[in-house]
């Protein structure tokens, strides 16, 4: 199986596991991430608004609004990083590309912290999500321009053995689950 391939194999089993995690431990991932991030304050954050089975950071990014600008991603194009659009709790939504929905016109941000959406992760903080390439290209850029944290946000059962890696694969700086956080404090 070449790497294309592998990773393809990783994703549909992670997806599956996805799924049924969803459904049992869905309103514990997202008070998990709440808990996480509190008292974070002054940043420009990236969440995202989910789609499929996706773990559920709205009720963080709602939380974080009082204190910190939010923003979601906007796919521009295939081969190109993500922008971000200014998102806060019941602004006015359209459908953008892949059917994820984006702001109505909402400025665009560049974020310094991002709740990052995935299909698969592994221990040693690498992601896959559904195959566009997009946060990947998006880290690399942000990356180059000054520090980021990118926070994967996941269920547990997400987790793969280490996963097939190309130079071009970003590393998660911490992964976030309905057990905890990863890396685990030292
Ligand atoms: N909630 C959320 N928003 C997000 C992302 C995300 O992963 N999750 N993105 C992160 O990049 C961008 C959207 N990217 C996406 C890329 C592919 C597919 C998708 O459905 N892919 C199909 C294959 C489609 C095709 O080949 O045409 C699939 O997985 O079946 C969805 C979103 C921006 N917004
Ligand atoms: N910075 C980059 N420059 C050029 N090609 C890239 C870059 N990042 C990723 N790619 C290419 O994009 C394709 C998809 O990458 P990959 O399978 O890692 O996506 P993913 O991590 O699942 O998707 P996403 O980042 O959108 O969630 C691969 O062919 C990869 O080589």
């Amino acid at each position: 199986m070449n790497l294309a391939e592998r990773k393809a194999t990783e994703r549909a089993a992670a997806y599956a596991r996805r799924k049924t995690a969803h459904a049992r431990h869905r309103a514990a991932a997202s008070a998990q991430l709440e808990s996480y991030l509190r008292g974070v304050t002054g940043q420009v954050i990236a969440g995202y608004l989910p789609i499929r089975t996706e773990a559920d950071p709205l009720p963080a990014m709602g939380a974080l609004s009082a204190r910190n600008r939010i923003c979601v991603p906007v796919v521009e194009g295939h081969g190109c990083p993500l922008t971000f659009r200014d998102w806060r709790p019941g602004c006015a939504l359209e459908e953008g590309s892949f059917k994820v929905m984006i702001p109505v016109g909402g400025a665009v941000l560049v974020p310094n912290v991002l709740i990052v959406p995935l299909v698969a992760f592994d221990a040693g903080l690498y992601r896959l999500g559904y195959g566009g390439g997009f946060y990947d290209r998006t880290l690399e850029r942000l990356r180059a321009t000054g520090p980021v944290r990118a926070i994967g946000f996941a269920y547990g059962d997400q987790q793969t053995e280490a996963l097939p890696l190309e130079p071009t694969d970003q590393r998660l700086d911490e992964v976030v689950t309905e057990n905890g956080v990863l890396p685990l404090d030292p």
